[in-house]
């Protein structure tokens, strides 16, 4: 099988784009050519798989794919990227429009020169707080902000935020020190957590700047993640650590995303989205039976 691809990144969360306005993948497909795509190996190599498609409900839709096959509701660092692939390949022709997820519909803001795009805002809606909804079990209507939380004999405090997607957001003295691959993949498949969860460390640096990791949920350790970064901002803010209705600068391992929780309770999410290469995926004939 021939698919079509285009590979993105933003932030160097990078994912293998396939435009379903113009190739048709099964569905039952999707999740294994996902993990055969991401495989570094054998496939492509990539955090995982974004397909862009027809929506009815919105100008373009977009679904996430992990490194693992699972399927995420939602993708902020995918969601620049689709816009700008949206936008420079003539899906849309407006510079502000609408993206259908499996989380929500949000609003795309894409910057061209010369008809390409580098840069994109989305306003990515409001973040959801109510323990059952993120979800995480315990008390279904409370919200969870700096709740103690014992892992692996650690005492650490959580706060939880959902972007349409779960985070756990965990505050650390100094992010050098953030225990990513002690208790990332510890937390992602905590069972406090019923669908996983994306795993955030973040650092303070003042009200409008936060240093950042993540271990995702379905991929591991990424570069960004841009709803984490949301959620981290709407965490921090919860907390009293950072501004509301201001614009904060969340530091990436791969770079710098701004983020500011308006007052009328929306997200704002700004950053760059960059294409790296486009070509054809042998699909089938990229998998080697191993020796014996
Ligand atoms: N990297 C993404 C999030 C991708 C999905 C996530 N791993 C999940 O399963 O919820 C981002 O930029 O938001």
């Amino acid at each position: 099988m021939e698919i079509p691809f285009t590979k993105m990144h933003a932030l160097g969360n990078n994912y293998v784009y396939v435009d379903l306005f113009q190739y048709y993948m099964e569905e039952e497909s999707m999740s294994g050519i996902a993990k055969a795509m991401a495989d570094v190996h054998r496939g492509i190599g990539s955090d995982g798989m974004i397909l862009i498609h027809p929506s009815d409900k919105a100008d373009v839709g977009m679904r996430i794919f992990n490194k693992d096959g699972s399927e995420g509701k939602s993708c902020g660092n995918g969601l620049r990227c689709t816009a700008k692939y949206a936008f420079e390949n003539g899906i849309v022709s407006k510079p502000t429009f609408q993206i259908e997820t499996k989380a929500n519909i949000v609003q795309a803001e894409v910057f061209p020169n010369e008809g390409i795009v580098d840069y994109v805002t989305i306003n990515m809606g409001e973040p959801i707080l109510q323990r059952a909804a993120i979800p995480m079990l315990g008390d279904a209507t409370e919200a969870v902000i700096s709740e103690d939380y014992l892992v692996e004999d650690q005492s650490l405090k959580v706060t939880a935020v959902s972007m349409g997607n779960p985070h756990a957001v965990f505050f650390v003295e100094d992010i050098k020190d953030a225990p990513l691959y002690e208790l990332g993949p510890v937390i992602e498949k905590d069972t406090r957590f019923p669908e996983g969860v994306n795993v955030e460390f973040i650092q303070v640096i003042s009200e409008k700047e936060l240093h950042f990791r993540v271990w995702e949920r379905g991929s591991g350790i990424t570069q960004a993640c841009g709803t984490g970064a949301c959620a981290a901002v709407v965490a921090a803010a919860l907390n009293g650590r950072v501004s509301r209705q201001e614009d904060v600068t969340v530091h990436l391992q791969g770079g710098d995303l701004v983020i500011n929780w308006a007052e009328n309770g929306e997200v704002w999410m700004s950053g760059e989205a960059r294409t790296v290469a486009s070509g054809l995926f042998y699909y089938g004939r990229e998998q080697i039976v191993e020796s014996s």
